[in-house]
């Protein structure tokens, strides 16, 4: 499992060490990491390190100085470097370093505008004329020039000392590179491709503890971050900007607390995912009722159907119209249709709420009578699409972690303004952590946020990232197939606490785990599905078999 730490966390975890004279040696691990993944990304770039040009941007505290750091290694391996230094000042040491090791420099004007003056005390010799050491400096407004050139550019701005977003003179500096890439340079016929962006820490005007993007920031391919990860690297949008994450361990474990999110990976998965016992017949292994689909939307049901079929669920109880039970009966014969109440079937678990339709007709207000009820058994239930306009009407006041809403961001405003809360969607897609936590925290019920990065948060504070998937997972139906997948989880796993324990879950969390489960599954799937090309809905639940069975491959299931 990765585990997320806020960047003030990691800031507190390396306080000891850094009042134990440590901070020396944490910023040498750090730098050492980053020249080590900067190394490998050329020359996997360009089949060697030797040769290739780095430009770095260098601010004013240590984020800057891990990464002149790192560059002086960079620069003693043949690389050619340049950084670009804050007005405000650099790290004196590792500057002294990166300039003795040979990379050149030039400092931003403290001005708005991005042209940069050459240093004040540097020329090309090493020597000036009273025998003063001097280094290397890049002629005026030649550094954009020598970004567009290189093969790698670092972004090392800012790190968890950063206070809002990038100030002038930097932010035009970064514009000024954004606007170079949108204008296609370099030219295709000086070099093939853009230089690729690895962030030091995390990408400047990144929230590290919310994961908020304050313009500008440039998009990282790779982000090298230190001790532990930060949390903004793991939500939206601040995951969306950091590229791949790689975590470079400098000795902070010991001191950190509690994760503030946590994200399933494969193994966890396999330890988590049901399997049938010996003596188990489809009674115990999970039956999951389901109310969805109209007269107005079939598909919906058949596709939540397909989705909790395909994670092995012992048997499904549909409710809905008669018309979409033949239909259901077509695609999947095993399904139990029938329209009859919620208190007539025996379930483990409810799913309800895809394609049931807003019209005011009987057959709706049928299925909307059978959401409530299936609210009001106390069963596990999962509450997706149709089912979040009933769900919770007001602040319920009291923990119903076992009932699991599954809206994306247009349908968490509108549940918020049933809330009398006014958040837009904007908002939410801006700081999707902070609202999925709110809206928990509001309803008492388990929150998932739909999303490239899908959230989980549990009504007691603990929350899942997963972040499996595909863009080709935007399609219709894709929804609904994952609503029938956690309904499905839910219904086998609600009462398999032990199983939860033995991978550190605690029993009030495996709602969240649940979902988050049955979120990478469903990401999975996609991948899987999609092989690169296009995806459509049907073609996940197919897929999720695969999937379980890659996942159960390494090791043992408990
Ligand atoms: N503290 C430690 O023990 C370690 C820190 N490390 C590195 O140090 C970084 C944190 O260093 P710092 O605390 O010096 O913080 P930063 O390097 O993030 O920079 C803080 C500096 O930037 C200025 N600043 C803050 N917000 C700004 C804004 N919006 N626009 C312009 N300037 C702004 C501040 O006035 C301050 O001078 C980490 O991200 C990591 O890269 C690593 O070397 C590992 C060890
Ligand atoms: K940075």
């Amino acid at each position: 499992m990765q585990r997320a730490f806020s960047g003030t966390g990691i800031r507190a975890s390396e306080e000891p060490l850094l009042r134990a004279g440590q901070g020396p040696v944490l910023m040498q691990r750090a730098a050492h990491g980053l020249a080590t993944e900067v190394a490998r990304l050329l020359a996997e770039q360009r089949g060697r390190v030797y040769g290739a040009r780095i430009v770095l941007l260098a601010g004013p505290g240590n984020n800057g100085g891990d990464a002149l750091y790192a560059a002086a290694s960079l620069v003693r391996r043949g690389v050619r470097a340049t950084a670009v230094l804050s007005p405000a000042g650099t790290h004196e040491q590792a500057l002294e370093a990166f300039r003795r090791a040979g990379g050149r420099t030039c400092t931003l004007a403290p001005e708005a505008d991005a042209v940069p003056k050459a240093d004040a005390d540097t020329g090309s010799g090493l020597t000036d004329g009273d025998g003063n050491r001097t280094y290397a400096a890049i002629p005026e407004q030649d550094w954009l020039a020598e970004a567009a050139a290189a093969d790698v550019l670092i972004d090392a701005i800012l790190g968890t000392g950063a206070h809002g977003g990038l100030r002038a003179p930097w932010a035009a500096a970064v514009r000024a590179l954004q606007q170079n890439a949108a204008a296609g340079k370099p030219d295709a016929l000086v070099k093939s491709r853009a230089p690729l962006i690895v962030a030091c820490d995390l990408p400047s005007g990144v929230d590290a503890n919310t994961g908020e993007l304050h313009e500008p920031v440039l998009r990282a391919a790779l982000t090298v971050t230190f001790g532990a990860a930060k949390t903004g690297l793991l939500v939206p949008p601040g995951e969306g900007a950091a590229g791949r994450l790689q975590v470079i361990d400098i000795g902070l474990s010991d001191g950190l607390e509690d994760p503030v999110l946590r994200r399933l990976d494969a193994t966890d998965l396999a330890l988590l995912l049901p399997s049938p016992g010996r003596d188990d017949q489809k009674y115990t292994r999970g039956v999951l009722g389901v109310v969805a689909g109209s007269g107005q939307y079939p598909g919906a049901a058949q596709l939540s159907c397909a989705g909790a079929l395909a994670c092995g669920v012992g048997m499904i109880r549909y409710l809905g119209p008669e018309s979409v039970g033949a239909l259901i009966h077509t695609s999947s014969p095993e399904v139990v249709c029938s329209q009859g109440s919620v208190d007539e079937n025996h379930v483990q678990a409810w799913l309800v709420g895809p394609g049931i339709g807003n019209a005011d007709g009987s057959e709706a207000k049928q299925q909307l009578q059978r959401c409530r009820d299936a609210y009001d058994s106390g069963l596990p239930m999962v509450a997706d699409a149709g089912a979040l306009t009933v769900f919770p009407a007001r602040s319920s006041a009291r923990m119903i972690p076992h009932v699991i809403l599954t809206p994306h961001a247009g349908e968490l405003a509108q549940l918020f303004q049933r809330l009398d809360r006014d958040v837009s969607r904007t908002q939410i897609e801006a700081n999707g952590m902070r609202y999925a936590v709110e809206a928990a925290k509001l309803t008492g019920a388990t929150v998932l946020l739909k999303g490239a990065t899908t959230l989980v948060a549990s009504p007691h504070g603990t929350v899942f990232s997963q972040s499996e998937g595909t863009p080709w997972l935007a399609t219709a139906g894709s929804g609904d197939t994952l609503a029938g997948i956690i309904g499905a989880l839910l219904a086998a796993l609600a009462a398999q606490t032990a199983r939860f324990s033995s991978v550190g879950i605690a029993a009030e969390d495996r709602w969240a785990a649940i979902a988050a489960a049955g979120a990478s599954l469903h990401g999975r799937a996609g991948v899987l599905a999609a092989a690169g090309g296009p995806l459509h809905a049907t073609a996940l639940a197919t897929a999720v078999p695969e999937v379980w069975r890659n996942l159960q491959a390494p090791g043992p299931v408990i």
